[in-house]
């Protein structure tokens, strides 16, 4: 018997809007998924032979990269920061939207923009340089893995790169959008040698596909 296919998801916000999209293309965790107590880390599918991983959203791209999970649910934002040559994403499940943006404090906006080099806090080390680099800027990137939004007022840094949905938490901290790097949404994943030798993995991305139009359709 084959080995079963392991589909990696994030554990937080993503997922309630992920679950209804996965059970159409028939990948539904058994009931200890939905169990708020339940400590388990993976979880059996009802009625296939794939199990569910729940694993931190940055995790996913990474299990999925190296080929241990064959699929998964991830923010582009997150395949957009790695760019790891053995994962695609061929499904953009018109999910999770959001944007990666620059922000300051708000006085600062007034400031002379010209500078060569930056002090910037960030999750996306990666993005946050090609982006300024693009605008002939050095940004040293200060990562942070949450409540960037500090890093201003505290010193730690003058800009912040991070997701901004209703804009509410950069209200609330004092700080406003200056440019938008990505729009984001989220994407099935796959890893490129899997897809290439297990029919199941390009079956379900089909299935994906097909959800999405048809949701598109409705
Ligand atoms: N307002 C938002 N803020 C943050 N992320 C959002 C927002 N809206 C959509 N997203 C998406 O949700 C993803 C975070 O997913 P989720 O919260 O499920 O992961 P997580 O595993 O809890 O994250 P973390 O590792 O940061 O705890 C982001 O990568 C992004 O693609
Ligand atoms: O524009 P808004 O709607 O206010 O959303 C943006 C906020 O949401 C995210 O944080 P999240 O709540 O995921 O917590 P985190 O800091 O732990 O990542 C993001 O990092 C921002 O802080």
């Amino acid at each position: 018997m084959a080995k079963p296919l392991t589909f990696a998801v994030p554990k937080g916000r993503i997922l309630d809007e992920a679950l209804p999209l996965m059970a159409r293309a028939g990948v539904i965790p058994e009931a200890g998924f939905h169990d708020n107590n339940n400590r388990a880390l993976s979880f059996a599918c009802e009625g296939s032979d794939t199990r569910i991983i729940r694993v931190r959203a940055f995790d996913v791209a990474t299990f999925v990269a190296h080929g241990a999970a064959q699929l998964g649910i991830v923010g582009s934002d997150v395949v957009e920061e790695f760019a790891y040559p053995d994962l695609y994403a061929p499904v953009d499940l018109d999910i999770g939207h959001c944007r990666l943006s620059v922000a300051e404090p708000e006085g600062q906006a007034a400031a002379p923009a010209r500078v060569s080099h930056l002090r910037v806090a960030s999750k996306y080390p990666n993005l946050t340089r090609r982006h300024f680099e693009g605008m002939g800027v050095q940004a040293e990137v200060v990562k942070l893995n949450g409540a960037m939004e500090l890093a201003p007022g505290l010193g730690l840094a003058s800009r912040i790169v991070d997701l901004v949905s209703t804009g509410r938490t950069l209200k609330d901290n004092g700080l406003i959008e200056t440019s938008r790097i990505l729009d984001v949404s989220a994407r099935l994943i796959v890893n490129r040698a899997a897809l290439k030798t297990d029919q199941r993995v390009a079956r379900l991305v089909d299935a994906f596909r097909a959800l999405v139009i048809e949701t598109k359709a409705a």
